[in-house]
């Protein structure tokens, strides 16, 4: 369960000693469950990447504070960000940010790298999900040898790796045509399913939101305080 609880932000924006504050978020507080799929829906510019960015800890809050799986994240310094998000979170973008220069399997296996996994283990694991994400037999293309859908199930697949409970998904069908972000969406639904993972999709799209159990809408920093409920 992520809370957040009276979160305000602004930014600094022009030349410094003139400088101006930009409000981008303003009092929003939310609270998103465990296993389920929470879109935040708003138009460009309404500050759904700043949400994104505070929910993981890229940047702090200018007021307020967040608990992510009843730890309070809002005072922690880049050494416990790094860890928490390596033990709680996956991934994917809207431009699926894989490696150009790995492989699909090379691209899944690097979080297990990173963690000091040993090769075996490794192997085992990136077995598993490859199949999991049905990409065994292109284990050995390079994301450039791969369709957009198949790019995005990659790093779906490198999102996954590492057993996250929750998913952050940045408009993770905004480069695929429509009947590929049918079936990424398809797929996020089956893995929040199957693998009660949560997903926080961010998205300016009101049919990609479609597959959320909740939906929330920001407008101008503000949270609308109606959430619609779906049940699936
Ligand atoms: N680092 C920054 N410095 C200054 N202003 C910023 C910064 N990041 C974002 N902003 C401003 O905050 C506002 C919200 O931006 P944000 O990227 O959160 O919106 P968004 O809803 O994700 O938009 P989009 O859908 O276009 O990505 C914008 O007006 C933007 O100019």
């Amino acid at each position: 369960m992520i809370s957040i609880k009276n979160i305000s932000h602004s930014f600094k924006i022009g030349k410094k000693g003139t400088e101006e504050t930009v409000p981008v978020l303003k009092d929003v507080s939310m609270d998103i469950p465990k296993g389920e799929i929470t879109c935040i829906v708003g138009k460009s510019g309404s500050g759904k990447s700043t949400l994104l960015n505070l929910i993981s800890g890229y940047i702090a809050p200018t007021e307020g504070t967040i608990e992510i799986n009843n730890q309070t994240v809002t005072n922690f310094n880049e050494k416990e960000w790094a860890q928490f998000r390596l033990e709680h979170f996956g991934f994917i973008f809207q431009n699926f940010q894989l490696i150009p220069s790995l492989t699909t399997y090379e691209n899944i296996e690097l979080p297990l790298t990173l963690k000091g996994m040993r090769k075996s283990h490794r192997k085992q694991k990136v077995l598993e999900i490859l199949q999991t994400v049905g990409l065994e037999n292109h284990r050995n293309h390079y994301p450039n040898e791969l369709s957009g859908g198949q790019q995005q199930r990659v790093s779906i697949a490198r999102a996954l790796v590492l057993n996250p409970s929750i998913i952050l998904a940045d408009e993770p069908t905004g480069s695929l045509d429509s009947e590929t972000e049918r079936v990424i969406l398809s797929f996020i639904q089956t893995l929040n399913k199957q693998y009660g993972i949560t997903f926080v999709m961010i998205t300016h799209d009101e049919e990609v939101s479609s597959i959320a159990h909740h939906k929330l809408h920001l407008h101008d920093g503000v949270l609308r305080k109606e959430g619609v409920k779906n049940e699936f």
